[in-house]
């Protein structure tokens, strides 16, 4: 890109610079650390960067331009000049009635996406009258039992006007079929449906834990949403392959990206495997990351993330749609930098991160309420949290002008470096057979566990400042209004679903589940049968019990 004359000149002027002017100084007073490194210590950062750092890039290869392969720059022509960022706090509250309430709330005040979160049960596949419920219904999310608690959540929220993301994993399929039934009974053609399962069983083998099924029969039940999804709900992103956990857990920025996009890569051959062709679930499938501190780390990674996936599509996989090379990413900021500890230095921490999101290209984000690592957050705290995308959006100009860190040397560097940081990883999975056997083989977890153990010896010995928790600490009660969950909403979701049995017709239920059963146990897919059983009221575990019957239950460490 440069000419090799001027580089040369550079590099000569870098290099006198580095003895003269800058090395004088360092003689005399030094720098602040031996060696300074990324936030999660892959690489190295120099002192300064300069054109030398990018000879060898290739403008037209390496970045392009917006909408345009290798998509660096980001997957659309206009980015966040055209449309912003879809604004999608992740909420659920115990009853459906208060999950509907906090929705209608975000909405009004400028949220422009539904996430909806489901309590341990839900995601678990139980109803919240199993035993195995007992002091989870309605904590970590909303209880959802069966398509009567749906009706609720979305009563009043016409979903051909809101999309809406849903974190929901091992039974995803369930959820799935309750959203296309809602958008049935609201008269909605289900080609207007727009949203987002998570979907992604390989990241909880690897770092979440909510699974239920074997491998296998798990990715059988999503190359079936693939299918039916293609078919019949077009605009729904089947799948949200998710980094974010596998960061909480503690890896590095590099290996986040690399054991996300294995992830996706075991998922696109499990689908071809079925015999779906690439472009047809392709463009639907897409991501989600996590945004740590550094904010040129996060964007670099982001930046990084797209050309990897639009090279692995192209040359793996041979698509050719351009869609299915787009990687198209929710953001949410790290939850495990919050701190207990002058808990409103979290709404600064989230707004770094949010800022890193939005410049290195997100399509949509959640942003932390600064209470979030210790409850649900509160109504006030959510706001802030809205608020800052607001002010990200309207007031700090970031979203002015496409992917402005473009043509930073440090930032292309960086750029670079997680690249081939993710590659050698990726290389490495395929040397071990694919994402699952790396998964499987406990390989994925270890890789991260050094890491997390690392880290965290560094925070206890000083070496790593966390601003209020080794350092700059001040000697005060934390001050903290969290969200209580009502004890007694429990009981009532229990009498709530006792009622929805008692007025359903039975035959009617016994029936779907046995067509969900048969399609279970041959090769039709599972979709249609299951929108019918929750269209008959049947309940999310009495779904997920009959695949549990057929697959049954995932053990780690075979
Ligand atoms: C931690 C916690 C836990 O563990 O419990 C969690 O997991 S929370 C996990 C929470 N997860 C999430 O919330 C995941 C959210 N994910 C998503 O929303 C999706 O997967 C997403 C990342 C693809 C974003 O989808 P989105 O609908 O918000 O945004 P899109 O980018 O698809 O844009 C919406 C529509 O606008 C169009 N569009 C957007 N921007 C432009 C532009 N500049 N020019 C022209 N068109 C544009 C798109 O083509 C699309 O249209 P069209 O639709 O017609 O193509």
């Amino acid at each position: 890109m440069y000419d090799p004359e001027e580089l040369a000149e550079i590099r000569e002027a870098k290099e006198s610079w580095e003895e003269g002017t800058y090395g004088d100084t360092v003689d005399r007073f030094g720098e602040r650390e031996e060696e300074f490194t990324t936030d999660t210590g892959g690489q190295s950062v120099d002192p300064l960067y300069t054109p030398a750092d990018v000879a060898d890039h290739d403008y037209r290869e390496d970045a392009g331009f917006p909408g345009e392969e290798p998509y660096t720059r980001g997957v659309y022509s206009t980015m966040h000049r055209g449309r912003l960022w879809t604004m999608r706090q992740y909420a659920g509250m115990g009853t459906a009635a208060e999950t509907n309430e906090r929705f209608r709330y975000l909405i009004d005040e400028g949220s422009s996406g539904l996430s909806m979160a489901f309590d341990l049960p839900t995601q678990m596949g139980y109803d919240s009258d199993a035993a195995m419920a007992e002091g989870e219904v309605g904590r970590s999310g909303v209880a959802i039992d069966t398509l009567d608690d749906f009706e609720t959540v979305f009563s009043g929220i016409p979903l051909d006007e809101v999309s809406t993301s849903m974190t929901i994993n091992a039974p995803a399929a369930v959820l799935l079929a309750m959203y296309v039934a809602m958008g049935d009974q609201q008269g909605v053609p289900r080609s207007e449906l727009r949203g987002t399962i998570q979907n992604d069983i390989m990241k909880e083998y690897v770092a979440r834990n909510l699974y239920i099924y074997p491998p296998e029969p798990s990715m059988r039940l999503i190359t079936d949403i693939f299918a039916f999804c293609a078919e019949e709900v077009p605009g729904f992103n089947t799948i949200s392959i998710s980094g974010y956990h596998i960061r909480e857990a503690g890896s590095t920025a590099a290996q986040e990206v690399a054991f996300t996009l294995a992830n996706g890569i075991e998922y696109v051959e499990a689908a071809l495997d079925a015999g779906l062709d690439v472009d047809e679930f392709a463009p639907q499938l897409s991501f989600f990351f996590n945004a740590h501190n550094n904010v040129f780390e996060e964007a670099a990674k982001f930046r990084a993330a797209r050309r990897m996936w639009a090279q692995i599509m192209d040359e793996r996989f041979d698509a050719t749609d351009p869609k299915s090379k787009q990687l198209k990413f929710h953001t949410q900021t790290g939850g495990s930098t919050l701190t207990a500890q002058q808990i409103e230095n979290n709404v600064v921490r989230v707004a770094y991160q949010a800022l890193a999101a939005v410049l290195g290209g997100t399509q949509s984000l959640h942003t932390n309420g600064k209470d979030e690592a210790l409850a649900l957050p509160t109504e006030k705290s959510v706001r802030t949290a809205l608020r800052t995308q607001q002010i990200l959006a309207h007031e700090s100009g970031a979203a002015d002008t496409i992917d402005p860190l473009a043509g930073s040397y440090y930032v292309e560097s960086l750029t670079d470096g997680i690249e081939e940081e993710a590659f050698e990883i990726l290389a490495e999975i395929d040397r071990r057979g694919g994402a699952l056997e790396a998964v499987e083989s406990q390989w994925v977890q270890r890789q991260i566990q050094d890491v997390a153990f690392e880290r965290q010896r560094e925070i206890e010995e000083g070496e790593r400042v966390i601003v209020g928790v080794n350092e700059f600490r001040v000697d005060e009660e934390p001050e903290m209004d969290l969200e209580e969950v009502d004890p007694e909403q429990e009981a009532e979701q229990r009498e709530r679903l006792e009622g929805v049995k008692a007025g359903r017709d039975d035959e009617a239920v016994e029936a779907a589940l046995a067509a969900v059963r048969e399609a279970a146990r041959g090769g039709e897919n599972v979709m249609p049968p299951i929108v019918d059983a929750v269209k008959a009221y049947a309940t999310v575990q009495e779904v997920s019990d009959v695949f549990r019957e057929e697959f049954g239950e995932y053990s780690p460490g075979r």
